[in-house]
């Protein structure tokens, strides 16, 4: 299985790295590294007395928090934000390393963490995580409040499997001063940069972070700037009634995106939701401890319902709202233990659970990312009615991709593989702004012919938007698919950068035509896609003598230099 990096993702040397504090209270503990940030590192600390474990924020550099009145001032304004899938904030205690943040300790760990162990979540557990994160930014957005910083490294989960958004004010209080509140790359908005400091402005910013959440969840990457493609040509499988909404959350234009509340209510009628399998990211302490895994497939009863209970069942709830497996109501309303009940699920549960949940992953995964279990070999994934014949693909994980066309008919027209002597002479001149011109125009050549051949020509090997750009071509054409129609003009190129040096920075603004996504016989494989204008600042290497686009960014960064920053 393809494992994904994710740059919040502390590897166990870094937390190993981070100072453990000490804290004069004696009637605390302090436990292992729980993760490290930019700005601090998060300890599990335990008071023996009530045997409760929280986790304790500490920051990195000693000089801030280092007023704990301000802090306390602050953490009484934060603490009026109380829901249940927001993070609690529970007070402040000092330290060797100045004060540090008492929080709601949460065993599940980090969404980035998940992602990373498992590669891509399926449809149910994102929306899982999609319904609780929307809840809980409307909680924010309904008192005027902004997160700013909605990002994988952000949303933990509870043994139950719960997601909790974390970070919401504490991150600002712990950062040094001077630094930005531009989010994380891959889940700021595109107009980010331009409405910092604008009150308000910064809900649809949250709503948009939050569709890259699923974005990340369903595909295991952060979302490319830019030059979107559709998630139908990436997961063709995914419920059209989930795909829309996320895509709605990363509408360009602000306005047109749906309010956090509407959002989650929305996702949770698209597709039901799932319990979180969190078992292989969790620290091996806290494995006995998860409620999370599934002890069976998703349940289907057999048996016929009447309409009324139909009706009934079509209220959809999140996971962590259903009575636990083992517990039955008891009269008045509150939940009991039946014999089977809590603390008595041991081995068999894990055993299951392991089994049951490790098919179910791969399953998902199958479905919706066959490249992550195929990556050099073509999956066919046939459409309704079709049975394909399958064939390997070329290796090439380095320089322009080899991959061969499964079947005679994937194969692109003549004059389709490559680009034309004009285009290849702009390639390599001297000019980037010419250049700039070409890349978009071959990049929808790519995507149009289902060819992943041209891409060689397009993107600097090794970067983001070569691996984002690879993976979207080849799942097209391992289903003999491609974006009949599809074209890019370049409307207007204008430096963004000095234009001397191998490095540069140019603001595109192009238009994608409308295009149909259609299979080899010519018949209709998803809704068709409307035309686009997209504002974006290409990044241009020159290597190997020909100009190639090395990263895509908003528009919005070429305010922020050198690149995109964190928080
Ligand atoms: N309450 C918590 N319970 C359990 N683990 C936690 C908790 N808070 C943080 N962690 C772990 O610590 C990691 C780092 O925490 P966090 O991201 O809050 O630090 P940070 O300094 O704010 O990071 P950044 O500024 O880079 O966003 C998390 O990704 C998670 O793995």
């Amino acid at each position: 299985m393809q494992m994904v990096q994710d740059p919040d993702v502390p590897g166990e040397d870094e937390e190993d790295s981070a100072p453990r504090p000490v804290l004069p209270d004696p009637q605390w503990h302090v436990g292992r590294c729980l993760g490290k940030g930019s700005s601090s590192s998060v300890w599990l600390v335990e008071r023996p007395v009530d045997r409760k474990r929280y986790a304790l924020k500490v920051p990195l550099g000693r000089d801030a928090l280092s007023d704990g009145f301000e802090i306390r001032r602050e953490l009484g304004i934060l603490s009026r934000y109380r829901h249940e899938n927001l993070l609690g904030v529970e007070g402040v205690l000092a330290t060797s390393q100045g004060h540090g943040l008492l929080l709601e300790y949460a065993p599940g760990d980090s969404l980035a963490r998940l992602v990373a162990a498992r590669g891509v979540l399926s449809a149910g557990e994102t929306v899982t995580v999609l319904v609780a994160v929307g809840r809980a930014l409307d909680c924010l957005h309904a008192d005027g409040a902004v997160h700013g910083d909605v990002s994988p490294g952000n949303v933990l989960f509870t043994a139950n499997g719960k997601p909790l958004l974390a970070d919401f004010g504490t991150g600002r209080l712990l950062a040094e001063p001077g630094r930005g509140g531009t989010g994380t790359p891959g889940f700021s908005a595109p107009e980010t940069a331009l409405q910092a400091g604008e009150p308000g402005e910064g809900r649809a910013g949250d709503v948009f972070a939050l569709g890259a959440l699923g974005w990340f969840m369903l595909t295991g990457r952060p979302l490319v700037p830019g030059l979107r493609l559709p998630l139908s040509v990436l997961l063709p499988n995914l419920p059209p009634a989930l795909r829309d909404l996320v895509d709605s959350a990363l509408e360009e234009a602000p306005e047109l995106r749906p309010a956090a509340g509407v959002f989650a209510a929305r996702v949770l009628r698209a597709c039901p939701p799932e319990p979180l399998d969190l078992l292989p990211a969790v620290h091996p302490s806290i494995a006995a401890e998860l409620r999370t895994r599934r002890t069976s497939p998703p349940a289907r009863s057999r048996r016929r319902r009447s309409p009324g209970q139909r009706k009934a069942r079509r209220s959809p709830r999140a996971p962590w709202e259903e009575p636990l497996r083992g517990t039955r109501a008891a009269p008045g309303g509150s939940a009991r233990k039946t014999r089977r009940g809590a603390g008595k699920t041991g081995g068999w549960l894990i055993a299951t659970a392991l089994l049951v949940g490790a098919t179910a992953v791969l399953g998902a995964i199958a479905v919706l990312a066959p490249e992550v279990l195929h990556p050099d070999g073509v999956r066919s994934v046939p459409a309704a009615g079709q049975v394909q014949e399958t064939a390997p693909t070329g290796p090439g994980p380095e320089g322009p991709p080899r991959a061969e066309p499964p079947a005679a008919q994937l194969q692109p027209a003549q004059g389709e593989s490559e680009p034309t002597p004009g285009e290849l002479a702009v390639l390599a001149g001297d000019d980037p702004l010419a250049a700039a011109k070409v890349l978009p125009v071959l990049r929808a050549r790519a995507f149009a012919a289902g060819n992943p051949e041209l891409l060689g020509w397009v993107n600097q090997p090794g970067s983001e938007v070569e691996a984002a750009d690879l993976t979207a071509v080849r799942a097209l054409q391992e289903r003999g698919e491609r974006l009949e129609g599809l074209t890019a003009a370049v409307l207007d190129a204008s430096a963004a950068s000095p234009l001397s040096g191998e490095r540069v920075r140019i603001a595109v603004s192009a238009e994608l035509s409308a295009w149909t996504q259609v299979r080899s016989d010519g018949t209709q494989a998803a809704d068709p896609g409307a035309e686009q204008r997209q504002e974006v600042l290409l990044e241009l290497q020159r290597s190997g003598g020909s100009w190639r686009i090395a990263a895509v960014l908003p528009a919005a960064a070429s305010l922020q230099e050198p690149s995109v920053t964190k928080r």
